[in-house]
């Protein structure tokens, strides 16, 4: 599957599939949650909550990854209507990005107006250390210097624009917010605000590739977000996102790497699950209250 095959997710589908959901739920999402690989617990703080497997959702993907339990979560975080997602789909799974992005616009289609999207990362950048987490203050499109993107092909303009900004990719009234939840929760020791980037995967980086990453200015990498935010973009949806640094990426031959593998990687997720999902119930509360 390459990136450019034929978009079977139009907005007549994503209707349909948005119809299917709407019928089995109470809510009407405000803003859309995306879980990062073992940061699936955040859904812990929804009540009321209605789950639905992607698996029993007509023409829906599923996942397939490790630490992605493949639903959606509807319900509320601190009274505040949600659509989460516990599980995301990744390129190197064989989706192209456009079905990547594509629950994007289906909460789009629920009425999201806004987007908190996680992940896990690796730190590139040499003052990050494992469990810290870093704010999302931008991204390197890398996928997209080489061509791929969720919006390559037809263009649906219900969908948004073929051209459109993305100088303010991350929303800055939500980040100052969330600087403030930071310290708030005296968190402030351990989060960082920097460049996030999405490479292919799903090898982690060599040596090289960590080298040429941080002279581009990026902090931190993973598999993921990247996509979701330009969709988001392209229909007017503001995000916030973060990236759990689950391993630190050597720029130095010799270190034992070894350590970086999935399993690692989710483990981080569960040791950092509670303090976390704290910190998302209260962006969650900032951004109602901001509307
Ligand atoms: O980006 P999320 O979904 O958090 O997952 C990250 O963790 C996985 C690698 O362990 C990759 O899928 C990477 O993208
Ligand atoms: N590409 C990439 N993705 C990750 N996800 C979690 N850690 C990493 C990492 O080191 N590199």
């Amino acid at each position: 599957m390459c990136s450019c095959s034929k978009n079977i997710y139009t907005y007549e589908k994503l209707s349909e599939i948005k119809d299917f959901l709407t019928e089995k739920i109470s809510i009407q999402p405000k803003i859309g949650v995306i879980c990062g690989s073992g940061l699936g617990s955040l859904g812990n703080a929804i009540t009321d909550a209605v789950w639905i497997n992607y698996a029993d959702i007509p023409d829906f993907p599923v996942s397939t990854v490790e630490g992605h339990v493949g639903r959606f979560i509807f319900g509320c975080i601190r009274g505040v209507p949600v659509a989460c997602m516990q599980g995301r789909f990744h390129y190197y799974e064989g989706y192209p990005l456009s079905i990547c992005a594509m629950p994007v616009r289906l909460m789009k289609l629920f009425g999201i107006s806004h987007l908190i999207a996680s992940n896990a990362a690796g730190g590139l950048n040499p003052k990050y250390k494992v469990g810290d987490i870093m704010l999302q203050k931008d991204h390197f499109n890398l996928m997209g210097l080489a061509g791929l993107g969720p919006h390559i092909g037809p263009n649906d303009s219900r969908f948004g624009p073929r051209f459109f900004s993305m100088s303010n990719a991350y929303d800055e009234i939500i980040l100052t917010k969330a600087k403030q939840i930071v310290e708030r929760l005296n968190m402030q020791d351990k989060v960082h605000e920097g460049i996030y980037t999405c490479v292919g995967g799903p090898n982690y980086e060599t040596v090289a590739d960590v080298k040429a990453l941080i002279n581009l200015g990026v902090d931190a990498v993973g598999m993921s977000t990247v996509h979701e935010v330009i969709a988001a973009r392209q229909c007017g949806i503001r995000c916030f996102a973060f990236s759990l640094i689950t391993n630190v990426c050597s720029a130095e031959y010799g270190v034992d790497c070894t350590d970086i593998h999935s399993e690692a990687v989710l483990e981080v997720g569960k040791q950092m699950q509670e303090e976390l999902q704290i910190f998302v119930e209260e962006v969650v509360e900032a951004i109602s209250q901001d509307n």
